[in-house]
């Protein structure tokens, strides 16, 4: 079993009958879904899901987890997602994919928020291995750009995959990948981007997992 597996087997643990879970996207989110289901197939557990991307929507339906859709719901008992990043404060980078919408809102609505990671995603400040996701609205991207430019950040737009046009996530954003300089910490450059218009949403998580699940070499740490 490799780390992302065991770290999602950790999490699941923290599921009960009759919670309403958030499912997160990518491989780690992934292992936690299997689990769901493996739990719910062998040792009778109820549960309802509601997920974060049309990939995470796929994955539980495929494995006949019970799912709600996320426009019914105002709150939910658990979500547990992976990271990019994780800082020694709790403040994750996300947004790899395209599901940073859906992903922040889960996270916020949960009465528990889980992260889930194998060691390499631990840094020591968010920013350091990947850059900043930041949705905007497609007719506000130059306009958003020149802001966070005048704060001193560096980057462009997303291209897509066949490098012809520009990545549209899911929530129909475009997004600038942007560094900043690492003496800004991530409770201002959260605040920077909450308050720059255009933007619609951006990958840092700040203040909002309650619960960091570190696997490695084989050991699980909560944090
Ligand atoms: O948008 C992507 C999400 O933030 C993922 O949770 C993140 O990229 C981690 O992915 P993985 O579990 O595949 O390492």
């Amino acid at each position: 079993m490799n780390d992302k597996q065991l770290v999602a087997l950790r999490a699941a643990q923290y599921v009960q009958n009759g919670m309403l879970v958030g499912l997160g996207t990518g491989s780690t989110a992934n292992y936690f879904i299997e689990e769901l289901a493996r739990l719910t197939r062998e040792q009778g557990l109820r549960c309802t899901t509601i997920a974060s991307s049309t990939i995470s929507t796929q994955k539980a339906q495929s494995l006949q987890l019970p799912i709600v859709a996320l426009e019914h719901v105002a709150s939910i008992d658990l979500y547990v997602d992976g990271a990019d990043e994780i800082t020694p404060d709790k403040t994750l980078l996300k947004g790899r994919g395209s599901d940073l919408v859906k992903e922040k809102l889960l996270a916020k609505a949960a009465t528990k928020f889980i992260a889930v990671a194998d060691a390499s995603k631990l840094v020591n400040h968010i920013g350091q291995n990947f850059t900043i996701p930041i949705e905007v609205i497609p007719f506000a991207w130059q306009m958003a750009k020149k802001s966070l430019e005048a704060l001193g950040g560096v980057g462009d737009l997303r291209p897509n995959a066949a490098k012809d046009g520009f990545w549209i996530t899911s929530h129909g954003s475009y997004v600038l990948d942007m560094r900043f300089d690492a003496s800004i910490d991530a409770s201002t450059l959260n605040a920077i981007l909450n308050n720059t218009p255009g933007v619609v949403e951006h990958g840092i998580f700040h203040q909002l997992a309650d619960v960091i699940l570190i696997a490695q070499d084989g050991v699980v740490s909560e944090r």
